[in-house]
This record gives C-alpha cells, structure tokens and sequence, in this order.
C-alpha cells in the first residue's frame, strides 16, 4: 500500500529515450521503475516525456525540440525537478539546468539520494556519503566549465580555476577521510564476521522490493524493516537459524536494482562483504513483477561484480499470491501469447526447468510453500555443513524424512 504521509512531495517530471536496446515497451517499464525511485525519493511526477533516440544528444540528452516541450510544461506547472532516467554528464547536467531552469538531476543521483535518506547506521551514512562525493567529484568540472563560459573564458579564468580546485580538493581530502574510516570499519567487520564462527552462511540477495526482509522475518522469527518502497534495507541483519536440528546464519541485506551506481558498489563493499563470503544464496525474485527476468539478469551482473555468481543458489520466487498472467479472450486472434500470458505451471516449463531442484515458489507474505522452502534450504545448508564438520554426528542424526514440525530457534 503506497500510504502519503505528511511529507511534501515534490512536483517532478520523467524523461527518457527510446532506441534499439530498449524499445517503446520497455522504455515505459524503465519509467515507472524511475517513478517509483522519485516517490521513494519524496517526488510526485506529473507527466513523462520520451524521445526516440539511437544515442543521447552529447550535450542535451535530448534534442532541442523536446526539451523546449519539456521546458514549457516545467514552467506552467511550478515543477521543481527533472529526473532523467539515465546518467547525464557533469556537462549535460549544466546546460540542461540553464534551459530548464529547474533542479537537473538523473537516475543515479535519484538513488545517492534514497540511499542518503534511509541509511540509518553511521557505517551505512559513511558508505552513502562516500558515494555522494565519488558523484559530486566530476561534477566539480562541469560547475568549472559552466563557470568559465559565463564569465568569458579569458582573464576570468584564474579565479574560477582556483576556487573549482579548491571545492575539489575539499572534496578530495573528504573522501580520503571517508575511505580511512571506512577502512577501520571493515576491519571491525571482518573481526566480527570471523567470531561468527564456521556455520554456514546463507544470504538473502534479489532485486530491491522482492521480499527479502519480509521472508526473513518468516523464518528468522526477527522484526527487519519491510517496506513498499525501494531500498527499504540498506544495513546488513544477519540472524541466526535453525532448521530442525541444523544451526546456520542468515544475512539480509540492500537490494540490487538496474544500473546500480558504481559508486554505490564500491562504498558498499563491506555490506555486500556479506555476500562475497556466503556459502549459499537465495536469490529472491518477485514473480509478480512484470520485469521479473530483467531483474534476475541485473542481480546476476552484480553477483558477477562482486565475484560470487558462482555460488550455490536457491532460486526463490516469491509473491505467488499475487501473480496473475495476461489472459488472451478466446475471440481475440491477434494478440500472440507472449511470457506474460504464463501460468505459473508454465513458467516452471521454461528457462526454470533447467534450474532443476534448486527452484523454490512461495509467498512470504501468506506463508506459503514455506514447508518446502524450509526443506530444500535444510538440505543445501546440510550439504555444506557436512564437508565442514564431517564428524560432528550429534548435529546431524540422519533424517530421511521431512515429516513432523521442523523446529526454529
Ligand atoms: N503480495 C506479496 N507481497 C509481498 C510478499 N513478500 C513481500 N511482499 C511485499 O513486498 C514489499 C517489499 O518487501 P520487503 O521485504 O521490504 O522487500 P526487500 O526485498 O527486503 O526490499 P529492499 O530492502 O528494499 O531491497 C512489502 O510491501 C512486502 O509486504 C509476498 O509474498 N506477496
Ligand atoms: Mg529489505
């Protein structure tokens, strides 16, 4: 439920481009997930704005028609931001802020800014910020730039030279501060991550709003913080779990999304730590969300930056309640049957069948399949705790069956 609170949302519009990579349709879906981020962020966006384009005009992003449209409905309707669903340039932000004369900013920006709003702990408002001034480092040129045309370029560029240099290394040394801090909390971290001991290591990884936090509550029995909203977990809660006799530790931790900021992957290191030194992930999916393979293909590029798209993982469709395919009505002879018209019986024919048993389908939220969820997890963790403790029996009598109540801490 998307309740408003009190806060005051800020009028705002979308613009983004359609071409050969992302056509109409999905260009389209790439907005409403960028409204999304702009309500998460506290905007309200009133209308949205498209332009076929093979590639971005290098110093408008847009051609100058539409964005004398644009302009003009920016100005009839008091709208404060223009949310641009790619990364502009330090330059195309600049002369895009002159035309526009609104506040400029693009999709990376959109998500600095929820992290920044919702990192809770100083170790996730260090991670946060140190991204913000990795964005803002560049950005100090084009202010330079700007600058410089405005006042002429010759004999004024001394003075503009050495305030932009100054502001830079201002930023420069902040960031160098950030990263030592940052360094002496990885290493607490790690120390910490190493008390934990030999149990197994399962994370929740997934798209951002999936469900992570909310099937960890299920199963650990703990209060996370679930949210319609992205980016509802940035910290990292790692809680311990025990499945009929076996004891193993379960981490949630921060949603990936399409085109996560570099920035953002690198400050967060540490968090994503968590993932790097898992021994089982459950790759969480909302099946319910029309660009559920788009995201699966986004979180798997982050597993691979991040060197662990090799491990063992449980597939884990959740939302089932709420999944319904596009019906085509008999009489209708035109609409072909595309992936959307699946059923869930369907689906499970498809790319899925080849992840054999390592396919979970649930609801978190209705506690469904939560049985054989609970079951396939036992057995993988199981199979890793042997090779770590290949003598302690007393964990480990040999259940053949899964019948009767499986235990929790
Ligand atoms: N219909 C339905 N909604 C669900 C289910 N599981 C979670 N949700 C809802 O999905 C939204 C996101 O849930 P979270 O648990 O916060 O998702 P998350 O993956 O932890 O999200 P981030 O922390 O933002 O990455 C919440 O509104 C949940 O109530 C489910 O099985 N069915
Ligand atoms: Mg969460």
């Amino acid at each position: 439920m998307i309740e408003k609170e009190e806060i005051e949302y800020e009028k705002s519009v979308l613009i983004g481009i359609i071409n050969k990579f992302q056509d109409e349709e999905k260009s389209e879906e790439y907005l409403d997930e960028l409204e999304f981020l702009a309500y998460t962020a506290g905007g309200e966006v009133l209308k949205r704005f498209t332009q076929k384009l093979d590639v971005p005009n290098p110093k408008t992003f847009i051609g100058t028609g539409k964005m004398e449209e644009v302009r003009e409905f920016i100005e009839q309707n008091d709208v404060g931001t223009a949310i641009f669903d790619d990364e502009l340039s330090p330059a195309q932000q600049k002369n895009i802020e002159k035309i526009l004369k609104c506040k400029v900013v693009d999709r990376t920006y959109l998500i600095l800014d929820i992290f920044a709003q919702r990192a809770k702990t100083s170790y996730a408002r260090t991670q946060v910020e140190l991204a913000q001034y990795e964005y803002l480092l560049p950005r100090l040129v084009g202010l330079w730039t700007h600058l410089e045309r405005q006042r002429g370029g010759i004999g004024m560029r001394g003075p503009g030279e050495t305030e932009i240099e100054t502001d830079r290394r201002i930023v420069r040394d902040k960031i160098s501060q950030l990263k030592d801090k940052l360094k002496t909390i990885d290493k607490q971290m790690a120390v910490q991550r190493g008390n934990r001991g030999q149990l197994v290591r399962v994370a929740l990884v997934g798209y951002t709003n999936v469900g992570k936090s909310t099937l960890m509550n299920v199963i650990s029995k703990s209060e996370v913080f679930a949210e319609n909203k992205l980016f509802a977990t940035l910290d990292t809660t790692v809680r311990k779990v025990v499945i009929r006799n076996l004891p193993f530790l379960l981490t949630d931790t921060v949603g990936f999304i399409r085109k996560l900021p570099t920035q953002l992957v690198e400050s967060f290191k540490s968090t994503l730590d968590e993932v790097r030194e898992a021994d089982l992930l459950l790759h969480v999916v909302d099946i319910a969300h029309p660009n559920f393979e788009d995201h699966i293909a986004s979180v798997n590029q982050i597993l691979d930056e991040i060197e662990s798209a090799d491990k063992p993982t449980l597939m884990v469709f959740n939302k089932i309640d709420a999944y319904s395919p596009e019906v085509i009505e008999e009489d209708d002879l035109i609409t072909e049957k595309t992936p959307a018209h699946n059923t869930l019986t369907e689906w499970k024919r498809t790319w899925m069948n080849r992840l054999g048993d390592n396919v979970l389908f649930i609801s978190a939220i209705n506690k469904e399949n939560m049985e054989e969820f609970r079951k396939k997890v036992y057995e993988a963790v199981r199979e890793i705790h042997i090779t770590r403790f290949p003598y302690n029996n007393f964990l480990y009598p040999e259940y053949d069956k899964y019948t009767g109540e499986i235990e929790e801490d």
